[in-house]
Formats: structure tokens, sequence, C-alpha cells
């Protein structure tokens, strides 16, 4: 047995203990590779992410820089083992062995469980990751609890389809099977949120899992874990292998026995995992990834509501959001009064420590994310952007960014282009319709967008125009689990949430049935 540890929560008194060890067969164990994968996984880090040394194996509290514990980092023969414990619970006590009235019970009483914990996890979320705590209770954790209730509720409801081939002799039928082993690779900015979407669908449509959590926030993985075990699910089904990506996620994406991955990061490791998929055994691969997603104003527009919904769009969770509207573009006839309405709501947001009940948000995750948020907004200011808000660095100790706003950007501006991940926006004029849906469609990305406007033919027009997964009118990031979620172009592959999330754990067979055509012979 790997030992747990115990976290002291000095803001609140509370003393959390969570298991140190890999999560597999509902047991949680060491690696198998001892104290070497512990260099190994350090050597591999440092190769990884040469500017942040202090994160190697270690869990960091981004408000404090100070270091809540190390926990076991796993190897690649641990993914081996985590998903032969996988394919064994698929074959036996999983997959099609169980109804899916079972396995709706199952769901749902994790769900209870999480509740139950909400404040818990909370506490241990806002410590790895820095988002304040009632953040992460109310929004993270009570949309998750929704979540799986909302697959819960799908799991007895995965249905083919019977087909009428001819009224005489044929028929067909399809099931939607399970799709198998499935490895889920999430990231660090909403842990708990990211495993829960993966999760729920998943354990839906009856496949099991092998989870990699982000190697900088897997204390929460670990700790769903134990109630996995609680909740009552057969050892195997969900297997939880924290480890650095180039590692387990890689393992995980390049394994012969694994039947899908799903994963949500950035485009860059979703094409490396797309191509590990498709040079080991063609996986189904569903990709989650970056976004830089414009934000737009239109005159007619509700200007103090288009203001709240701007912050929420690069605000929310210190900007550290895939959907996050870092490019907002105002038409020229409000630029100067919207702009001053958005600057005065920006200095009313607090970001301080997440333990902090005034907090709207956090630090950022790490030391890489804020050397990174800085290195793009010095960018900014050498390519000549003004920055009219934020843009400098606080004294002592936290990895704490300021919302930052930059005006006179150009299109061709890195601010503009890349994905910041971090409270930075940027701001460009507009003259008319036609001019801005060009220039917001002038990214790679396609995740989110949003636009402001009191004229319904106007939001129906450019609505249908914006080349996103999802489009937003009159409102910002606000996302529901019976909705689809994904990208187009560069942002992703696949959707998440609503009825298309079971179209990625499913495989559909199509069943023909003769019960009366005799074949001549011979042909
Ligand atoms: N779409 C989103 O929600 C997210 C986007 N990002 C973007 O990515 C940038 C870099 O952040 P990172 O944490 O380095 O992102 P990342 O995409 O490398 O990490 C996300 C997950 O992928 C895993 N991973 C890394 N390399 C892998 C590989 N070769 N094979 C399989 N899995 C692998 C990581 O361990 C982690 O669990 C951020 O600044 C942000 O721009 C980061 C996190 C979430
Ligand atoms: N806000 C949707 C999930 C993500 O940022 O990764």
């Amino acid at each position: 047995m790997a030992q747990p540890v115990t976290i002291n929560v000095a803001s609140t008194g509370r003393k959390i203990t969570v298991p140190t060890g890999l999560f597999i067969n509902n047991e949680f164990v060491p690696s198998v590779d001892s104290k070497e994968t512990i260099e190994y996984v350090y050597v591999r880090m440092l190769r990884e992410h040469p500017a942040s040394r202090e994160i190697c194996d270690r869990c960091i509290n981004p408000a404090t820089e100070e270091v809540i514990c190390s926990i076991v980092a796993g190897s690649e023969k641990d993914i081996d083992i985590a998903v032969a414990a996988a394919r064994k619970a698929f074959k036996t006590t999983w997959g099609k062995n169980v109804t899916g009235f079972e396995r709706s019970r199952l769901i749902n009483k994790l769900a209870d469980l999480i509740e139950r914990d909400a404040q818990e996890l909370a506490e241990l979320e806002a410590l790895n990751n820095g988002k304040p705590v009632k953040i992460a209770r109310d929004f993270d954790i009570g949309d998750s609890v929704a979540c799986l209730r909302y697959y819960a509720g799908w799991a007895d409801k995965i249905l083919g389809q019977s087909i009428e081939v001819d009224n005489k002799t044929k028929f067909a039928f399809t099931r939607h099977d399970p799709i198998g082993v499935c490895g889920q690779i999430i990231p660090w900015n909403y842990p708990i949120n990211m495993w829960s979407w993966k999760v729920a669908p998943a354990l839906a449509c009856g496949c099991t899992i092998v989870m990699k959590p982000s190697e900088i926030t897997p204390l929460t993985a670990l700790k769903l874990s134990e109630l996995v075990v609680e909740a009552g699910f057969p050892p195997g089904v969900i297997n939880t292998v924290p480890s650095l990506g180039s590692v387990g996620g890689a393992a995980l994406s390049s394994h012969k026995d694994v039947d899908k991955v799903a994963f949500t990061g950035s485009t860059v490791t979703g094409r490396r995992i797309m191509e590990a998929a498709a040079k080991s055994n063609l996986k189904k691969v569903s990709l989650e990834l970056g976004g830089k997603s414009p934000n737009i104003v239109f005159e007619s527009a509700d200007l103090d509501q288009a203001a709240n919904w701007v912050g929420l769009g690069i605000l929310y969770n210190t900007g550290q959001d895939c959907t996050a509207g870092s490019r907002l573009f105002v038409q020229d006839t409000i630029y100067d009064k919207f702009i001053a309405i958005v600057v005065e709501k920006f200095k009313q947001m607090k970001i301080g420590d997440g333990f902090d009940e005034a907090s709207g948000g956090g630090p950022v995750v790490s030391k890489m994310q804020y050397d990174k948020i800085f290195s793009f907004i010095e960018s900014g200011k050498q390519e000549g952007a003004k920055a009219i808000l934020g843009g400098e660095k606080r004294p002592g100790k936290g990895y704490f960014v300021d919302p930052t706003i930059f005006v006179d950007v150009t299109p061709d501006m890195k601010i503009v282009r890349e994905e910041i991940f971090g409270p930075v926006l940027s701001v460009a004029k507009f003259k008319t319709e036609e001019e801005v849906i060009e220039i917001a469609n002038d990214t790679a990305y396609g995740l989110g967008a949003g636009l402001h406007s009191n004229d319904a033919n106007q939001c129906m027009r450019v609505s249908q125009a914006l080349e996103a997964g999802t489009v937003w009118v009159n409102q910002y990031n606000i996302l529901t689990n019976n909705v689809p979620f994904g990208g187009k172009k560069q942002s992703g592959i696949g959707r998440e949430l609503g009825s298309y999330a079971l179209e990625e754990y499913t495989s559909v067979k199509a069943i023909h049935w003769n019960y009366g055509e005799k074949l001549d012979w011979p042909l």
C-alpha cells in the first residue's frame, strides 16, 4: 500500500488526508518501478519544462509557492497494469455484464458522495489549483455532481435502432456497445470538473477507465478515487494513474489495448495524441483543445450587461479557460464608452488567495503558466499594444496575475493570435458586421465565440457566420450538461456533454437478421 498524506489547510484549520499512490483495482498502490521511477520522472520533467525545476514531482500551492506534498508518479509499466485491470473489469464486472440500471445507481451514488464531501474537495482543489474555494464548491463541484446525475439518467437509455430492410424476410437492428477501455487525459484548469465530464459518459455507456490527471493537479482525482470505492464500483472500472504527460499520457495514447483516448489540453499535445493513436491501434480519439475566442459587442447591446459577460469571459478561472473570450471586438460608435465601463468592472475584480472569501479569482496554477502569461504581456508591449489596465507583476509570493487589457492591437500580434490562458484581453475596434465576422474568424481555433446585440436578426446572422463549436448570444462561458460542447478547426474533434458525448464512448454494431430468405446455390 502507498501511504496517504495528511495535509493541513492552514486557512480553514481542516486536515485532509490524500492517498498518494496509483489507484488500480480499487487500491492505492506504489509504482512497480519504485525509486527508479521517481528519478526517471524527475529527469523527464526537467526535459519537458526546463524553466520550472521546482515543480518536479511535487504539488505546489500556487498562492504561497509552498510544496503541498509529493505523490507517486506512474510509469509506462504502471499504465500497462492499469489498462489490464480496466480490460479485466470490462470483460467481467462492467461492460455488457452489468445493466444500465445498475450503472445508473452507482453513478448516482458517486454523485451523492461528491456532494457530501463538496467542501473538503473544494478546499483541496483550491490548495492545488489556486481557484477560490467557493467557486470550486459551487460551480466546479456543483456542475460535476449535476454532470454525473445527467449521465446516470442516460445509462439505461443507450439505445440502438430497429431498421426495416424488407417486409418479408429481413430486418436489421443496431446495438450501441460500450467502446471498451478508455484512456482519459485531463488538464489542471478544472481538475474535478474535467474528471466528471470524462468519467460520467464513459461509465454510463459501460466503458472502463484509466484516468491520467495533470501532474500539476493530481490531488482531487486521487481523493475522488476513494469515493469510487465507497460508491461500490467493482475493482478496475475506474483506475487513476498520476504521471507525467510524456510518460503516462503518451503510454495511454500509444497503448495497443486502449480502445479510446479522450483528452482536454493544449493543441500541441492533442496533435501528439492523435499521432500516437494513429501509429498504434487507430484507437478512437476525442480532443478538446485550445482557443482564441472572439467576443463581439455591437452598438445596440445592453452595455452594462455586455461588460459583465466580457468580464466572465476572460476573468473566470483567471483566464485559464479553453473558451476564454480573449479577443474583444467593439463597434466604433460605442467603443470609448464601452471600454470605460469594462475597465471599471475589471478593477472591481479581486484576484487573491482562493481561501479569501472576497477573491473572485485565484493565482494562476503554476510558475510555468505565470511565466508564460508574462512573456505574452511583454510581447504585447514590444509589438506596440497599449496596456490600459494591469500588465505588471505584483511583489511577493504567489502566481497572481491582475486583469490586463490591451488596446491598439493588430491582427498579427502574438497576443491576438496565440492562446495565453490568463486574464489578458486584447481589444480592437470594428465598423461593420461583415468586417467583424471576417476578423473574428481569422484564427486557427474555433472553440467559443460570443456576441452581444439587441437586434435579433443580427444575432441570428452573426451566430450562424461565426466558426466555433459554441456561440453565446448575450452571455458568455455558460455551459450546461445537456448541451454539447467541443471545437471546430484546431480546437478539437468530437463533442463532450449532452447526448452527443455518448457517441464518443459507444461503438455501433449492425445486426442483419434473416427470417425467410433462402439462398440459391451455386451463386
Ligand atoms: N483546452 C484546455 O482546457 C487546456 C489548454 N491548455 C493550454 O496548454 C498550455 C500548456 O499547458 P500544459 O499543462 O503543458 O498542457 P498539456 O496539453 O501538455 O497538458 C494537458 C494534459 O496532457 C498531458 N500530456 C502532456 N504531454 C502529453 C503527451 N505527450 N501525451 C499524452 N498526454 C500528454 C498532461 O500530463 C496533462 O494531463 C496552457 O498554457 C494552455 O494554453 C492547458 C490546459 C487545459
Ligand atoms: N470551460 C470548459 C472546459 C475547459 O476550459 O477546459
